[in-house]
């Protein structure tokens, strides 16, 4: 067996204390092995966790993690002229390959603040897939389709890609790369064609993830038009089981939270994203108050402007507390759990918390560093004062992704310098 022992840390249970223990990991089967003070046997690596959090794998439940390369490319904006404007003529631009290149750009920041996991919308998917079989990380990806402004026959091959793509790549890449459907959103993707993706993806056991309920412009069509809910309309359409997730929940009232808690549907908060494009305050303690599952995404790099989740668990936080007029709302526990067991439990991958026989997806936060002076409570740094540039070393599924800062996977200055390029000649097409 091929074992790997990280030593001299305080590791971070599932129930948010912490204590000083080594963790085991068998690398052939990507597992924890043990967790126990000074463990004592051999094993064939040992990274240093001396002065260290060793934490569960950050979980990104929202992403599009090739849009790295539309980064400040198009700030300060509302969503729907933000997309159709700028977003949306710009990605018809982008090849496979610019997207393959972009991936890696995200990829690498993932890693570089100890994401290990996410799940991502976007097109070109089988290039992504590449992207993270070399990247070593974990995911559930799809292809994003939209319908509207397209005739029938476009619109039906925009489906027909996204359910081809889930078929084709899940369990791909050792398993590490899981699939769903992704309808872009309730508005954007018609009623005949919602339905049609949604029975055939859960005839195959495979789940479906959208946008729902972002802006406020999500919500009037949907009840002006059919004079019900948009989740209500979502439950209809049979997007509304335990396997599915969506994005945002921005504007959902007190019966749409009852639906999701009673479907069992994720949720993924995206703080920064809604913040940035103005779209409004999710209420995130009133789902957590109702047993809503709960994740945490970045949203794509255009409209956030990082991968960091470091920066996504506090902004979760600090507009928690706003949305609910109390400072005692999503507290930092809360946060972390969103985070980690939350996110994964949203989109139904393995990981997002440190147990024996679990996956052996880690961060090794480095917690020797003036701001996160004195060590009062781990649980509080983690959001409130550490940044992803403290993680220290990566691990995914029993690999090291990064190591001492240093990216073991991909080439660091590589993959920045390609980004570079060919960000330069996409805006030069456009
Ligand atoms: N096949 C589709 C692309 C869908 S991929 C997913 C899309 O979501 C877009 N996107 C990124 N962030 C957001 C957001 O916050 N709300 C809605 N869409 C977003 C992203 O730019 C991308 O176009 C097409 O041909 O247009
Ligand atoms: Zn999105």
């Amino acid at each position: 067996m091929d074992t790997l022992r990280i030593t001299g840390g305080q590791v971070l249970r599932p129930d948010g204390t912490t204590e000083e223990a080594d963790v085991l990991v068998d690398r052939d089967e990507g597992t924890i092995l043990d967790i126990a003070a000074d463990i004592d046997a051999d094993a064939d690596e040992t990274l240093d966790a001396e002065g260290c959090l060793v934490m569960p794998g950050l979980v990104n439940a929202h992403c599009h993690v090739s849009m790295t390369l539309l980064r400040g490319h198009a700030d300060d904006k509302q969503l729907d002229a933000w997309l159709r404007e700028d977003i949306w003529p710009t990605e018809a631009a982008l090849t496979p390959e610019d997207v393959r290149v972009g991936a890696e750009l995200g990829l690498v920041e993932m890693i570089k603040s100890g994401t290990t996991t996410f799940a991502d919308m976007y097109f070109h998917v089988p290039d992504v897939v590449e992207a993270i079989d070399e990247a070593g990380l974990r995911a559930r990806v799809g292809h994003g389709a939209v319908t509207i402004g397209k005739d029938d026959e476009d619109a039906w091959a925009d489906i027909d890609e996204s359910l081809a793509i889930a078929r084709e790549f899940d369990g791909a890449v050792d398993g590490r790369i899981r699939t769903a459907v992704m309808p872009h959103s309730l508005t954007t993707v018609g009623e005949e064609y919602l339905r049609e993706v949604t029975a055939e993806a859960h005839a195959d056991d495979i789940p479906v993830h959208y946008h729902a309920n972002e802006t406020t412009n999500e919500v009037d069509p949907i009840v002006d038009e059919r004079d019900e809910r948009p989740l209500a309309y979502a439950q209809d359409l049979g997007m509304l089981t335990a396997d599915d997730f969506l994005a945002h929940g921005v504007h959902v009232d007190d019966e749409e939270i009852e639906l999701l808690a009673d479907a069992g549907t994720g949720v993924v908060h995206c703080p920064a994203s809604n913040m940035k494009l103005a779209s409004g305050m999710a209420p995130v303690q009133q789902m957590l108050d109702a047993g809503v599952t709960v994740g945490l995404g970045t949203d794509g790099a255009a409209s956030n402007n990082d991968l960091d989740m470091f920066d996504e668990m506090r902004d979760a936080a600090m507009l928690g507390k706003l949305a609910s007029d109390d400072a005692s709302a999503v507290a930092a526990p809360d946060v972390v759990q969103m985070a980690t067991a939350g996110s994964a439990d949203a989109i139904g991958l393995p990981g997002g918390a440190l147990e024996v026989g679990g996956v052996a997806d880690i961060a090794v936060v480095d917690l020797d560093a003036p701001h996160l002076t004195p060590a009062n409570n781990l649980v509080s740094h983690l959001v409130y004062a550490a940044r992803g540039s403290d993680v220290r070393h990566t691990v995914c599924d029993g690999q090291i992704l990064m190591r001492d800062r240093d990216v073991l996977t991909l080439d660091e200055s590589a993959v920045v310098d390609r980004a570079r390029e060919t960000a330069a000649a996409l805006y030069e097409r456009v």
